[in-house]
């Protein structure tokens, strides 16, 4: 049988003793008892939330074997929730089922329940074992692979969070037939990142393929997908606490995290703080003549084309991004430090920017 590009594939996150797999395709999910092999022992807790839940907890469930101790938990939705207080409930939820060591929780849905879950798993009597069954395209190209765990604080984005590994990831790329256009969108703004952090043949791919993309074609999802979570794995496995380079991967971050705990962790969503940030990041590097204005150009074509936001969110003043930017975890002692282009597919972590250039970028930089 010839494999088509959207068959099931699998690739690894190599970490040691604590390696694990990334299976993907279409209809994984239906597979009676897949999870099997990443159970720690006989209780399992599904944590999901209140969209999620209607659309495949019931399949997720089947996917656990027959025997097993099942408990479900689902959350309200929305990256506001990603906090202490419904952490606490994961954990509230584990304690009243009288759940032990050898539990394991799988996370069923988009970022904000994965982060979540597994900050729970990590601290639930020091730590237990997790999988990830992410549904949105954000959560399959990146939040599910890596081990990132978290919550926001009001002041700042992911400011508590353990790196926990997950067993397993399981990417059944049918989920996203049901996931809502905007949601897509910024799903894409973190596979343009790892086009422009390490891959330009992948970013000049993406450039032919988003219109395809954005209609869930499964070849080009397939695609997107796996090159994806192939170039996080390797990174991840080169840096798994981000001594260096995985830093690249918050391209556009420094920024978008600014946006996003600016409003409040509501109006904008992660992606979408994402894609504006890495065009802020872009002009910057075109500012210190790294980048062509062509190339800045070609950027902002492409995350239109995604349909992602092009501008800063109206009425955030040069200071409301500086002073979120410099709670950024990447800085040390009071230098920023940005991930900037050197070219496109090419990028650095920077210490050095002239503070008057960034300022400059931030009071010219249009707002929408
Ligand atoms: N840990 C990491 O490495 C990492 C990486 C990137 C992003 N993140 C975090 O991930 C979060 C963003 O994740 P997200 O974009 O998945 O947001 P999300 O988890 O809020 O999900 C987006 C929306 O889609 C809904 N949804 C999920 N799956 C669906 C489906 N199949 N069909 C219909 N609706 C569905 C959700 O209920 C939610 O309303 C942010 O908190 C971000 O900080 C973490
Ligand atoms: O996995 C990583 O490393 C990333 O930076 C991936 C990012 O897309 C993700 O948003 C991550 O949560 C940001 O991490 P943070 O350390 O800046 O909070
Ligand atoms: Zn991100």
């Amino acid at each position: 049988m010839t494999q088509t590009p959207s068959g099931p594939h699998t690739l690894e996150v190599a970490l040691g003793s604590r390696s694990y797999p990334i299976h993907i395709g279409p209809g994984l999910l239906n597979e009676p008892g897949v999870l099997a092999p990443w159970l720690a022992g006989q209780q399992a807790m599904i944590v999901t939330n209140e969209t999620v839940a209607p659309l495949y907890l019931e399949r997720c469930r089947a996917a656990l074997p027959e025997g097993v101790e099942v408990r479900e938990l689902v959350l309200p939705d929305g990256e506001a929730t990603k906090n202490l207080e419904h952490v606490s409930r994961i954990w509230d939820a584990l304690l009243e089922a009288g759940f032990n060591r050898r539990c394991t929780l799988v996370a069923l849905g988009g970022g904000v329940v994965g982060d979540m879950v597994g900050f729970a798993a990590a601290c639930y009597q020091r730590g237990v074992a997790f999988i990830q069954v992410p549904t949105t395209l954000l959560a399959q190209v990146d939040s599910s692979v890596g081990g990132k765990t978290g919550i926001n604080h009001p002041l700042g984005k992911n400011m508590v969070g353990a790196f926990w590994q997950p067993r397993g990831v399981l990417i059944d790329t049918d989920t996203l037939d049901t996931l809502p256009p905007r949601e897509l969108s910024a799903g894409l703004a973190e596979v343009i990142k790892y086009g422009l952090i390490r891959d330009a043949d992948f970013l000049a791919w993406l450039e032919r393929s988003l219109p395809a993309l954005r209609e869930l074609e499964p070849d080009a999802l397939a695609g997107a997908i796996q090159r994806s979570c192939a170039l996080k794995a390797e990174i991840v496995a080169e840096d798994e606490t981000e001594q260096g380079v995985r830093a690249l991967l918050n391209l556009g971050h420094t920024f978008g995290h600014a946006i996003e705990a600016h409003q409040g962790y509501g109006d904008w969503l992660h992606g979408e703080a994402v894609g504006a940030g890495m065009l802020m990041a872009a002009e910057l590097s075109a500012r210190l003549g790294w980048l062509s204005v062509r190339d800045v150009e070609r950027l902002r074509v492409i995350l239109r084309l995604a349909g992602l936001p092009l501008d800063a969110p109206a009425g955030m003043g040069v200071d409301d991004f500086l002073s979120r930017m410099r709670l950024d975890k990447k800085n040390v002692d009071s230098r920023l430090r940005l991930v900037l282009l050197r070219a496109m597919g090419d990028a650095c972590v920077y210490d050095a920017t002239p503070e008057a250039l960034l300022v400059e970028l931030l009071e010219q930089f249009p707002r929408g």
